[in-house]
Parts: structure tokens; C-alpha cells; sequence
């Protein structure tokens, strides 16, 4: 699907009447920064999250029209909900707010894996509410309320997953609100989702996650002078494994079967490009390293298209 070009919605007929985020944190605040910054997007703007001090923050703010900390309350009469917690509390989360959904609303979230947010939402849904996933492919390694900004969609994919039958308007005016935002809509299976992630962010994360953990076991001496020299490539290595620890330890345990399968072909390759290091084999290095670096060409050429 590509960007839609009709106008979104006006403040007097805005896009959806009432739009409800749970989970006030880096994407939760960017969404609704956007969402009060077009008043064409929501009629109202309600923000939800289950600790006080995030909403207590986030009222400071100024970033929604009302805070709730009770989530049934939040919901009830919103057109749209954004679950926007980390993946791990969507179960929890659906069941709560599952009989509280208004008929003919859709639910949505932003959760960086697919299926399993399909496994554990799709029980609670009840007949007469769209359920459209999503995933935006934007953010930061910073969490929190202060750490969102309206601009963070920009220029970015959203991914939307609708299971199979799921209506088609639902997921048009769903894509609408994103594009408003800024970003570039796709629709692809859960499955798909899943797969690509897992070799394009996911098995990413884990690598860094595992050189910095590797770089903290040295001996004491020897990493602090990691600290001190570090350069741009392990640097840019931490930046990504201080992401939120909460957050990718359920992005792990929820897209295990792809995870495991990039990790498997991943050491396999690791493997022989070791072989190659030990038997001197320039050539093999040689041709991996030029091939890689015409990837990176493409990417960024096809940007700049
Ligand atoms: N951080 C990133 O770069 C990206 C994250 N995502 C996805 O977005 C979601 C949120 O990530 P962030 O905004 O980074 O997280 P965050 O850690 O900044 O914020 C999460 C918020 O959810 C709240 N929360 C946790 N459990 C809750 C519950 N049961 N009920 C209500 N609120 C609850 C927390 O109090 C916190 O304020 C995750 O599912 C993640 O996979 C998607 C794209 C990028
Ligand atoms: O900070 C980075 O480099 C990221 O890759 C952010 C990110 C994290 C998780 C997602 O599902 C999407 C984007």
C-alpha cells in the first residue's frame, strides 16, 4: 500500500473521534506528540500507562488531552487504542481492556515482532473490533516519555500485519493516520514480518548486545582501555545495546523460531569466514568484504531515490 494522498481528516472531522495509547514511553509519547500536533488525526487524545510517574510526566508534558492510569477507563469510547507497552504485557493488557473496546473500534500496537502479538491479543478481541497490528520501523536505543519527538515516524516504514479477513477500511484509515506521521506504509503477513526482522533487527541487537557483553568480561585492564580507545565501530555497538532491556528480552522470547534460524545460519557463516582467517584465504575475505560494502551502496542509493 502505498502513502494515501487524501487529506487525513480536519478538526472538525478528524480521522478517528478518540484515539487511546497504553504505554507512554519513547514510541507511545512520539505517537502522541504527532497525534496533538494534527488535530486532524484525533478528536481526543488519551494517554495511558500504568505507572504513575509515567503519567504524571506525561501530563506535565502536555502531550494528551487526558491521562488515565486505569486502562478500561482509558479505552472505553476510544475508535482507536495503540499498544504501545513493551511486548511482553500485551496479554495482560488485551485481556483488561478486551471487554472495555467500543464496537466497531480498532485496536492496534507498534510491538517490533508480529506473531506473537497476533497469538496473544487475538483471544481478547471481541466480534465488531478491528484488530490491525502494526509495527513502526523507527526509534532509539532511549526509553521513557522525554525520550519521544513528533518527527521520529518520519521518513520511516510502518508495517501493518491485518490477519487474513481483516476489513479492508480499518486498515486504510489505520494506514492514513501513520502516513500523517510521516511514515511509508507497508502490508505484509505476521510471518513475513517476523523473518525479515529478525535478520534486519533483531540478530543486529543480539550481535551487539554479545560484543559489548564479551568486551565487559575482559580483564579489568583490558577494559578500560575498550572504554578509553573505543572507536567508531564498537561505539556504535554500545549505542544499540543500551536499548531497553525490558523491551528486547521479550522481542527474543517472542520471535524464537526466526531468531534462532538467523542465528544458526549466521554462525555457520561466522564459521568460515574464521576458517578463512586461520588458512590465510585473502581471496574469501576479499570477495565477502566487496560484496558487503555494494550492500550497503544500495541501501544507500535507494535512499536517496
Ligand atoms: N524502542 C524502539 O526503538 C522501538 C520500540 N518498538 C516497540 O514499541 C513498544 C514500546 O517500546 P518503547 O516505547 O521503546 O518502550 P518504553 O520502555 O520507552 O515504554 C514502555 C511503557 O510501557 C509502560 N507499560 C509497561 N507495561 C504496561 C502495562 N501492563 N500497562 C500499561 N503500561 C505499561 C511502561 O510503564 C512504559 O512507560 C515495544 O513493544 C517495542 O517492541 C517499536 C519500534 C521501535
Ligand atoms: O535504535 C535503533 O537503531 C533501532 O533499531 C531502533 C528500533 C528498535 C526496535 C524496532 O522494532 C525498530 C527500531
Amino acid at each position: 500500500m502505498s502513502a494515501p494522498e487524501t487529506i487525513p481528516g480536519t478538526p472538525d472531522t478528524p480521522l478517528y473521534d478518540r484515539v487511546c495509547v497504553i504505554g507512554l514511553g519513547l514510541i507511545g509519547s512520539s505517537l502522541l506528540r504527532c497525534l496533538m500536533a494534527d488535530r486532524g488525526l484525533a478528536g481526543e487524545v488519551v494517554a495511558c500507562d500504568r505507572s504513575d510517574a509515567v503519567c504524571a510526566r506525561v501530563a506535565e508534558l502536555a502531550i494528551a488531552d487526558r491521562v488515565e492510569n486505569d486502562a478500561t477507563l482509558a479505552v472505553a469510547g476510544a475508535d482507536l487504542v495503540v499498544l504501545c507497552t513493551p511486548v511482553g504485557a500485551y496479554a495482560d493488557v488485551a485481556a483488561l481492556i478486551g471487554p472495555h473496546l467500543a464496537p466497531g473500534s480498532t485496536l492496534s500496537d507498534v510491538g517490533s515482532v508480529k506473531q506473537a502479538v497476533v497469538r496473544d491479543v487475538s483471544p481478547h478481541v471481541p466480534d465488531g473490533v478491528h484488530f490491525v497490528p502494526g509495527h513502526p520501523l523507527a526509534g532509539t536505543e532511549h526509553s521513557g516519555p522525554d525520550a519521544g519527538f513528533k518527527e521520529l515516524f518520519r521518513g520511516r516504514w510502518l508495517i501493518l500485519t491485518p490477519p487474513p479477513g481483516t476489513d479492508a477500511a480499518a486498515v486504510d484509515r489505520l494506514g492514513r493516520l501513520w502516513a500523517a506521521c510521516g511514515s511509508q506504509i507497508e502490508v505484509m503477513d505476521a510471518s513475513h514480518h517476523d523473518q525479515v526482522l529478525a535478520i534486519t533487527s533483531h540478530l543486529p541487537h543480539l550481535i551487539a548486545y554479545t560484543i559489548v557483553g564479551t568486551a565487559t568480561d575482559l580483564e579489568e585492564t583490558t577494559k578500560s582501555e575498550v572504554i578509553r580507545f573505543s572507536a567508531s565501530g564498537f561505539r556504535d555497538f554500545t549505542r544499540i545495546a543500551a536499548s531497553d532491556p525490558v523491551m528486547w528480552r521479550d522481542i527474543f522470547l517472542n520471535n524464537r523460531e526466526a531468531v534462532l534460524e538467523m542465528i544458526q545460519r549466521f554462525t555457520e557463516d561466522l564459521t568460515a569466514l574464521q576458517r578463512a582467517i586461520r588458512w590465510g584465504e585473502g581471496d574469501k575475505l576479499f570477495d565477502l568484504f566487496t560484496r558487503t560494502r555494494a550492500i550497503r551502496r544500495s541501501i544507500i542509493d535507494a535512499k536517496q531515490a
